[in-house]
């Protein structure tokens, strides 16, 4: 770790961050790296820890004085702006973020990702704190091309589906379709940042993850999480794997997305967070534009890397048809395709993601398959007992 330096040559300095969400999906590696590869502290707020537990438990841990954890909702608790004023850089992940919870729990989905996230704001630009804040790809909602005539030439043209953080609009569905509520909330955060930034001098980032995917992303329904619940689609698809029933497919699976490896991810985040010259006052998509796959596509493979991984052959049916009425009921919607420009990321921090699709998913269901199979086979031999 000694004599490390950012991207201009200059040396690294210590720093204390405040991680609000650092026992999600993202912050758990986002921790997992600060801790193994940096000096940085990190005071971890979140009102859950199992993911990062094997980073707290002192016996097996080197860096045991540079992790806090402070089990903190923040929506209601007065010791999070003592927090923010002891670090230097606030990190804020915390959101809900599960699409099947936009249109069922609009009140929750933007009362987390707008209300919630308002205090955090303040408190960094009162402070005077640097703020990275995560946003989402969906802030951009629908591409232009969607709205194209089916035949049309132009929908091949990039101007018309590539998401420019300085130059795309952000469109989304009407206010029935409550799909949108989670994407607008973070749109308007966005804003309030840019805003505090523009007025009164608050230095930020804002973070727009394209599908970031990995180890411990989500849950498996009845195995570590609850079993009506319905998670991202990487932890559906693992978990119809699993259970070898047929993956389902929302609407045909026609809808478009790229899908990038976390630890890819997590390499731009350490940029940021170590190159502040460079990183404040900016918007950065942070994808990876050549993993482009339709969502029946990503079935398609996932359904064969599964099968190399786990030695099972797999099922008769492996996909089914469902519509999203029926499978996130009423007031769904869909991002149609998602590609990021990269040219921002790429000229302030020189960024590029390395892994295929093939490779993050090899490794994704290697692990989804060590950690889950044992106990998916337990508890369907337990029901079936009953
Ligand atoms: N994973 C992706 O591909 C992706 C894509 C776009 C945007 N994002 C954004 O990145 C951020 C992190 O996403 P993730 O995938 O790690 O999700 P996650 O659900 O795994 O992590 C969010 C964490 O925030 C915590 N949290 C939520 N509300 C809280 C509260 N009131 N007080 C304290 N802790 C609270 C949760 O317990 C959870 O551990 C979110 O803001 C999300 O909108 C993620
Ligand atoms: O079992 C499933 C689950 C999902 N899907 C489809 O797969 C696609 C991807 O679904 P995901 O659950 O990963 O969620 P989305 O990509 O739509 O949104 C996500 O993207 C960015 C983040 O802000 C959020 O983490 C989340 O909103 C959608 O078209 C969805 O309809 C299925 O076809 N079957």
């Amino acid at each position: 770790m000694a004599g490390r330096v950012d991207l201009d040559g200059n040396p690294i300095k210590q720093i204390t961050i405040c991680m609000i969400g650092a026992g999600g999906f993202i912050g758990s590696h986002l921790c997992e790296k600060l801790l193994s590869e940096t000096p940085h502290k990190v005071l971890a707020v979140d009102v859950y820890s199992d993911k990062i537990k094997h980073l707290l438990e002192p016996a097996t841990v080197t860096w045991a004085d540079r992790i806090q954890f402070h089990r903190i909702n923040i929506k209601n608790d007065s010791r999070l702006e003592g927090l923010i004023k002891m670090a230097d850089l606030t990190i804020n992940l915390a959101a809900i973020c599960t699409p099947a919870d936009y249109n069922t729990r609009p009140l929750d989905t933007i009362y987390s990702n707008f209300i919630d996230a308002l205090p955090v704001v303040k408190y960094c630009s009162e402070n005077g704190k640097r703020l990275i804040h995560f946003s989402t790809c969906e802030v951009y909602g629908k591409t232009i091309g969607a709205f194209l005539p089916e035949d049309s030439p132009l929908r091949q043209d990039p101007a018309y589906y590539v998401l420019k953080e300085d130059t795309s609009p952000c469109i989304f569905g009407p206010i029935e379709k409550q799909r949108w509520s989670y994407a607008c909330a973070k749109q308007l955060i966005e804003r309030l940042v840019y805003a505090e930034g523009a007025e009164n001098g608050l230095e930020f980032t804002i973070v727009r993850p394209f599908n970031w995917i990995g180890p411990r992303m989500d849950f498996i329904p009845g195995i570590d999480g609850p079993s009506e619940g319905v998670p991202r689609v990487l932890a559906c698809f693992s978990n119809n794997l699993l259970r070898r029933e047929p993956l389902k497919l929302v609407d045909g699976g026609e809808s478009q997305r790229t899908f990038i490896y976390i630890k890819d991810a997590i390499e731009a985040v350490l940029l940021m967070i170590e190159n502040p010259a460079r990183a404040n006052g900016h918007i950065f998509n942070v994808g990876n534009p050549n993993n482009e796959v339709t969502v029946r596509q990503l079935a398609e493979m996932m359904t064969k890397v599964y099968s190399k991984v786990s030695g099972e052959s797999s099922i008769e049916t492996p996909t089914i048809d469902v519509s999203s009425k029926e499978f996130y009921g009423e007031g769904y919607d869909d991002s149609d395709k998602r590609i990021p420009d990269m040219t921002i990321i790429n000229r302030q921090l020189g960024w590029n993601p390395k892994t295929s699709l093939w490779d993050l998913l090899e490794s994704t269901l290697t692990y989804q398959h060590r950690t889950y199979a044992e106990a998916v086979k337990q508890a369907m031999s337990k029901t079936t007992a009953n």
